[in-house]
């Protein structure tokens, strides 16, 4: 980090860094931030936990991610007066196992790194056929999956540690071997991405070794992302900065395909360097977002006791809005539901295509008005359309049916009281079931079929005979319905 405070875009605010940059304001919430003055201990502190995970069988990566100049390699190695991640996660390793009673643990040590796309055991040197007194790493190990998914790499060095000092050596001797360059940016830049890996062998039965469970660390110094302008690089260096960003993009890749692809049982912890800079706002954004991303594979994340005190806080306050706002749609739907149905009553009443001959339910139903929640309208003969208007011929028609009609009318008048009598005689209950079913019965009917006790031409009682009525003639058709209706009530 660089000493470009005053002039920040960033501010921190608990877990939450915000962005400032021409204008725009970008908020990112992460698990954990570290100011510039946090110590290797502060970090150290937050990396401890995933390391008991390790001991405990579970596959772990700690990863620093950042742009270049930003400390990753400060953080994971650190100096001699201020020991990284790795040197601190090896001390603690020896001291852990060595309080672990209930098991025995072996511990070996490998470290490689990927340079320009290839890779390098940083544990086998050969000397340089320029330089009598420089090392350089094997090159182009190849990387095997085998069939149960783990990932290997032939012939990497994998040295037994069997105590701290010979670890360090071996660590230093590592480091040595890595490939750096000075840039613009950075006197020291790394121009690979360092892969220090600690393989644990815990066997749960001390006496006779059985039992034995494998679990890998591995601490990964990556590359830094570079803007290849701003650091200036040529020759070698450009094409060693190049190969970082596509790697770099390559791990892009692989997290946003870890999203869809949770069942992974492996800790990653991720370490992203931030550069407090005005001139790197657009870097730091980058950088972020992509942290976003990862925070969003959901992957066993190993907490400090604070982190997840804090997590289960957010998610009680989450699980507390996610029941408000259901409680809220169950109430908004009841609504909606209860104005539908009053919108269809009232469509229904007002659209659904009615003969003129139709009546209101109301009517039919005896008038009972509790059923409908609105008053309905009296049925009402729908406008003729002009082409449909009577002609003289046909008024005369209609008058003669309404003449013959009223004849009918009235010797059924006459014929009533035979009507209600036969009735009464059979008892005074079916009567009144006649009088409150009939007459809806006969009306639902279709209009042109109108099936009812009636009167033939010479005045004797036929029961159900059918009247069909000629759809040619809508007037007349209108007549004896009307009709039709005063009989029935007649009736009842
Ligand atoms: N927190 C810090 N405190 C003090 N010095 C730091 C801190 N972080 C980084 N530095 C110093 O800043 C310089 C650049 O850091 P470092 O080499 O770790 O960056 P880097 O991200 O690994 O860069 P690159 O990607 O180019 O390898 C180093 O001299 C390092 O000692």
């Amino acid at each position: 980090m660089d000493e470009r405070k005053a002039a920040s875009p960033i501010s921190i605010e608990a877990d939450n860094i915000t962005v400032r940059s021409a204008g725009t304001r970008k908020e990112f919430v992460l698990d954990r931030v570290f100011h510039p003055e946090s110590t290797q201990e502060d970090v150290f502190r937050e990396v401890k936990p995933i390391l008991r995970s390790a001991l405990d069988g579970h596959n772990v990566c700690i990863l620093a991610y950042g742009q270049t100049g930003t400390g990753k390699t400060h953080t994971m190695e650190g100096n001699n007066g201020r020991p990284g991640i790795v040197p601190r996660a090896i001390e603690e390793l020896f001291h852990q196992i060595s309080q672990d009673e209930s098991a025995s643990f072996t511990l070996s040590m490998s470290m490689l790194e990927v340079y320009m796309g290839s890779l390098r055991d940083l544990f086998v040197h050969r000397r340089s056929p320029a330089r009598i007194t420089q090392w350089i790493p094997t090159c182009n190990l190849s990387i095997l999956r085998s069939s149960d998914g783990t990932v290997e790499i032939e012939g990497l060095t994998d040295v037994q540690v069997t105590d701290v000092k010979q670890a360090r050596r071996w660590y230093a001797r590592g480091k040595h071997a890595r490939s750096t360059s000075c840039t613009n940016v950075n006197d020291a830049s790394s121009r690979s991405h360092c892969l220090t890996r600690i393989t644990i062998s815990r066997s749960n039965d001390a006496v006779d070794g059985t039992n034995n469970l494998v679990s890998k660390i591995w601490l990964v110094d990556l590359g830094g992302s570079e803007r290849l302008l701003k650091t200036g690089a040529a020759g070698q260096t450009l094409d060693e900065g190049r190969a970082i960003n596509l790697s770099l993009s390559a791990l892009a890749d692989v997290i946003a395909a870890l999203r869809t692809r949770r069942s992974d049982g492996s800790k990653v912890l991720m370490i992203v360097h931030v550069s407090p800079g005005e001139d790197d706002a657009g870097e730091t954004v980058c950088s972020l977002s992509f942290a976003t991303r990862v925070r969003a594979v959901e992957a066993n994340r190993e907490l400090s006791e604070d982190s997840k005190k804090r997590k289960q806080q957010r998610v009680a306050e989450l699980e507390q809005g996610v029941q408000e706002a259901e409680e809220e749609l169950r109430r908004v739907r009841d609504q909606l539901e209860r104005t539908e149905k009053t919108n269809t009553l009232r469509v229904d009443l007002r659209e659904s295509p009615r003969s003129p001959l139709t009546l209101d339910p109301v009517e039919l139903d005896g008038g009972d008005t509790k059923t409908a929640e609105k008053p309905v309208r009296r049925a009402r003969a729908a406008p003729v359309p002009r082409f449909m208007s009577s002609t003289a011929c046909s008024r005369r028609r209609q008058q003669q049916a309404a003449e013959s009609l009223g004849r009918a009318r009235r010797r059924s008048t006459d014929l009533r009281g035979s009507q209600s009598h036969s009735c009464y005689q059979t008892s005074k209950k079916t009567a009144m079931a006649y009088r409150r079913r009939d007459p809806p019965l006969s009306l639902q009917c279709n209009p042109l079929n109108v099936s009812h006790n009636s009167v033939d031409s010479r005045g004797s009682w036929s029961s159900s005979k059918t009247k069909k009525v000629s759809n040619s003639k809508p007037n007349l058709r209108v007549a004896l319905h009307q009709h039709h209706r005063r009989r029935m009530s007649d009736l009842i």
